[in-house]
């Protein structure tokens, strides 16, 4: 049995034999990192399929300078291992087993056989309403589970670390179309309730490389505490889920229409934005997502902490519940459908609905996510430690990059989170990416055409939306 599902699920890949991992035959390749590789694999003799994902040992690259080391230390993998053996939930990635060898960590995990959401997201341009709450309020409770039962934060949350279960694909009986749509966008399918729709079952938060213990599960005190709470450990709990929130915030955002709320091509600028929260809801791609959608959208991406929804009020909110009840925007949310000032530099279009030029910066959508959520990380880490201000004195961005690191030191010995975080995104190697000195902040659409492009192996968001209702519209 287990020969038959190799012989059929083999990929027909050659992969490296890893030393160690010898029960278990690499089926595909399902993801990497820069020191890691995730495998779809399956147990030789129970035939259970899982992911195994590699992660290369720390070690000197030069032996005249030992200093100088590659790969994954130690004490960060063995966190994230202590961190994810304490969770169990329907919506969360299950740690089945760890081991390690002197070149390698091997962690087997629980297959998500559907791979990342934001290949879905790619496929189908947006997620519409009834798909996009199931996706949603499956994350919701995977974030409500880590908040309150373990009192852990992620603080990666993003279309890539969430992974789903397939179900089958029922065409619409009926295709629905929203301004601005592409007349040959993908078909999400219908939707069932309850099991899911446009492929997409049950959702399974993974990653917990960035995640955080905020709180001690066993005695119910603020970690690190001796059964007090200071207000300022419960604020640094409150800022410290604040960050999960605006992450859930920006997902639903994605998810709801197709790209993400913060963009520019400067770092500094992308940066700018998401401290000051300046998104909008973007004609004509918004018009058609309900106003309750928006001013749930609204209360996430607030940029006050302390005002921000927290998981019980996201959970309870009537688009979520599906109540009749009216709904609120936030009060810094931004007008229904507009063409804000704030708006991205998104293509001009010509008659023909093409864009009418190409950027020359390439930005994948990735991208985007990384580097706005380390810059929101950034934020609220250095509030929670100053105490929260209110919207003024934002941090600029590099100014503030080597100062945070070292304070990211002081209070987590363990790792630098934010250091992890820049070089997640490798902002100084990224060729998508200017330098900020290169690129002094732009104002919209000056120097005539200033679009992007989100990019995916050729997928790209922006080029299947691209159809406005009136064309040469600038957006
Ligand atoms: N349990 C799983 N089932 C299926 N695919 C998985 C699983 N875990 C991880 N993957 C795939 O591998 C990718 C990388 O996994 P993960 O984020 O845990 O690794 P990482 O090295 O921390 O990556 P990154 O540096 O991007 O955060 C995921 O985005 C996903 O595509």
């Amino acid at each position: 049995m287990v020969a038959k599902a190799i012989a059929d699920e083999s990929s027909g890949q050659q992969f490296p034999i890893y030393k160690g991992l010898e029960n278990y035959t690499l089926l595909s390749k399902t993801g990497d990192g820069a020191f890691s590789n995730v495998y779809k694999a399956i147990h030789n003799t129970t035939g259970e399929k899982v992911a195994v994902k590699v992660v290369q040992r720390a070690h000197p690259i030069d032996p005249n300078n030992p200093g100088r080391r590659q790969g994954v230390e130690s004490h960060n993998i063995l966190k994230e291992i202590q961190l994810m053996r304490r969770v169990r939930h329907p919506n969360i990635i299950q740690l089945l087993d760890f081991f390690q060898t002197p070149e390698y960590f091997f962690l087997i995990l629980e297959l998500a056989e559907g791979g990342e959401l934001f290949h879905q997201i790619v496929r189908l341009t947006y997620f519409s309403e009834e798909l996009a709450r199931h996706v949603i309020i499956q994350t919701a409770h995977a974030i409500r589970y880590l908040h309150e039962d373990c009192g852990m934060v992620h603080r990666d949350i993003k279309p890539e670390n969430l992974l789903f279960d397939p179900i089958d694909f029922i065409p619409s009986k009926v295709r629905k179309f929203r301004a601005g749509d592409d007349p040959d966008k993908a078909d999400e399918g219908e939707f069932r309730p309850g099991v899911g729709g446009g492929t997409i079952g049950r959702i399974r938060l993974a990653d917990f490389g960035l995640s955080k213990v905020i709180w001690d599960s066993q005695t119910q005190t603020p970690c690190g505490t001796m059964g007090y709470t200071a207000p300022e450990i419960v604020r640094d709990g409150k800022y410290s889920k604040g960050v999960d929130m605006w992450a859930l915030g920006c997902v639903l955002y994605t998810i709801l229409c197709g790209f993400p709320p913060f963009y520019d091509e400067s770092i500094s600028s992308l940066t700018n934005k998401v401290a000051h929260g300046e998104y909008t809801f973007l004609s004509p791609w918004w018009d058609d997502i309900s106003k309750s959608a928006k001013d749930l959208v609204s209360h996430l991406l607030t940029v006050n902490p302390d005002t921000r929804y927290d998981i019980h009020q996201f959970l309870a909110h009537p688009w979520i519940t599906q109540s009749e009840e009216p709904t609120f925007p936030a009060s810094d949310a931004p007008p229904m459908n507009n063409e804000s000032p704030f708006a991205y530099d998104v293509p001009a279009f010509s008659d023909d609905g093409i864009p009418s030029a190409r950027t020359p910066g390439v930005n994948s959508l990735r991208e985007v996510f990384n580097i706005s959520y380390a810059a929101h990380r950034m934020e609220q880490e250095r509030l929670r430690k100053r105490g929260f201000r209110g919207n003024q004195g934002m941090m600029n961005f590099y100014d503030n990059m080597n100062e945070l690191i070292e304070e990211e030191g002081e209070y987590d010995s363990s790792t630098s989170n934010v250091e992890h975080a820049l070089k997640r995104i490798n902002i100084a190697n990224s060729p998508h990416t200017r330098s900020p000195n290169l690129s002094p902040q732009r104002k919209p659409r000056e120097n005539g055409f200033k679009g992007f492009q989100l990019n995916l192996s050729n997928a790209t968001l922006y080029n299947r939306r691209h159809k406005p209702r009136t064309s040469n519209r600038h957006i």
